[in-house]
């Protein structure tokens, strides 16, 4: 048992430090970043270096996580996680009417022409007190094709999740994103029929992704779209990219974020719709996270053998970022569970309240699995 390792991150949270410890879609290693002082860094500018939290709100700050101490546990033992009888369920009907009204309202904006498509999400609520640790384990269990993570600054909060969406990598001037979106249920079928709704909020996503890069990337390619699993929920998928002109980072996040996967079209009217109808902060659920700007070193040698000096380093820089899915806040006794959907004008509300219950699943079943 890795003890040592989470033992560390255990003192950082006691001694109320930040810290993010995470583990990458498919990787093995888990990484934790842990800042040596209670200071809250915001980003002024993406040639920074450290570990972003971004809000959804891109008016709003971006925390930035100084690299002081960064720890690489390379073989996390999988556990068996040992499943409660508990079951949570949500009972409230006064949020099921509300996000009922939220989605019908969404659907009038559409059919009178002011969007094609948004995103609407809500906040569940539960009381709780479950060490974070353990959930971020279990996380790790139940999650490995996921970007999963657990972030705590004292002056921020205690976030935890399990994402399947990548905002944007770039290596060197290589940019990659995805366009996510469409939700069916996953049941043993890898590739199932999709309806067209999905297939069209998907495609918006698709369309939106390659306006926003056109004259920052070159190049730009899509891969055929496809079924990916997250959990126990499928959601469709085209991989986009491209080289980027210069070094315009900040250029293509801003142009991204938020995507119509979890905004809408057009943007920021869109926004503006949910800033004022959804009724609570999303906070930094639909914002983004992960590395920027990470360099990596590598010995090359691939000169003839038997010369000397052979051996030369090339040097790397690697952002990674995730959008911020299938998550929850924690507080002392609380946690928040967030989830939402995209609308468009074929939407049902009733089928679009059940795929925000079916997603909610993805956090329910690491707090079942620990409680
Ligand atoms: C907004 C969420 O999911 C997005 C990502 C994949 C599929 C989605 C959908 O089918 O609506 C959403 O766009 C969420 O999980 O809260």
């Amino acid at each position: 048992m890795p003890l040592d390792f989470f033992e560390k991150i255990e003192s950082h949270l006691e001694n109320k430090l930040p810290f993010v410890v995470y583990r990458k879609p498919n990787e093995q290693a888990v990484t934790a970043i842990c800042q040596q002082d209670d200071e809250l860094h915001y980003l002024s500018d993406y040639t920074e270096t450290g570990f972003v939290f971004a809000p959804f709100d891109s008016s709003s700050t971006t925390v930035l996580l100084k690299l002081d101490q960064v720890l690489r546990f390379t073989d996390f033992e999988d556990e068996e996680i040992v499943k409660s009888e508990s079951n949570r369920e949500e009972t409230c009907t006064k949020q099921k009417a509300f996000h009922l009204d939220l989605v019908k309202k969404g659907i009038a904006e559409i059919n009178v022409g002011n969007f094609d498509k948004v995103v609407l999400s809500r906040r569940i609520q539960l009381n709780m007190k479950t060490p974070p640790l353990a959930l971020f384990r279990s996380l790790l269990h139940e999650y490995k094709t996921a970007f999963c993570y657990l972030w705590y600054h004292p002056k921020v909060g205690l976030w935890l999740g399990a994402t399947p969406e990548i905002l944007l990598t770039m290596r060197n001037r290589k940019i990659t994103t995805m366009s996510l979106a469409g939700t069916q249920n996953y049941n043993n079928e890898e590739n199932p029929e999709w309806g067209n709704k999905e297939l069209e909020e998907q495609q918006l996503v698709t369309e939106y992704i390659f306006n926003a890069l056109e004259g920052k990337v070159s190049d730009l390619e899509r891969t055929p779209t496809e079924s990916v699993r997250a959990g126990s929920l499928l959601h469709l998928r085209t991989k986009i990219s491209g080289n980027s002109k210069q070094e315009n980072l900040g250029e293509v996040i801003r142009a991204l974020h938020p995507t119509p996967a979890v905004c809408g079209m057009p943007k920021e009217k869109t926004k503006a719709f949910i800033l004022t109808n959804e009724n609570y902060d999303r906070e930094f659920y639909t914002g983004f996270l992960g590395e920027l700007n990470f360099k990596t070193e590598r010995n090359r040698n691939n000169r003839p053998r038997n010369t000397e000096n052979n051996v030369y380093r090339s040097i790397s820089k690697n952002t990674t970022l995730f959008v911020n899915l299938r998550c929850m806040q924690m507080n002392e006794d609380k946690v928040s569970i967030y989830v939402g959907g995209g609308i468009t004008k074929d939407s049902n509300p009733e089928k679009e309240w059940v795929e925000t219950v079916a997603k909610s699943k993805t956090m329910l079943k690491v707090i079942k699995a620990v409680e």
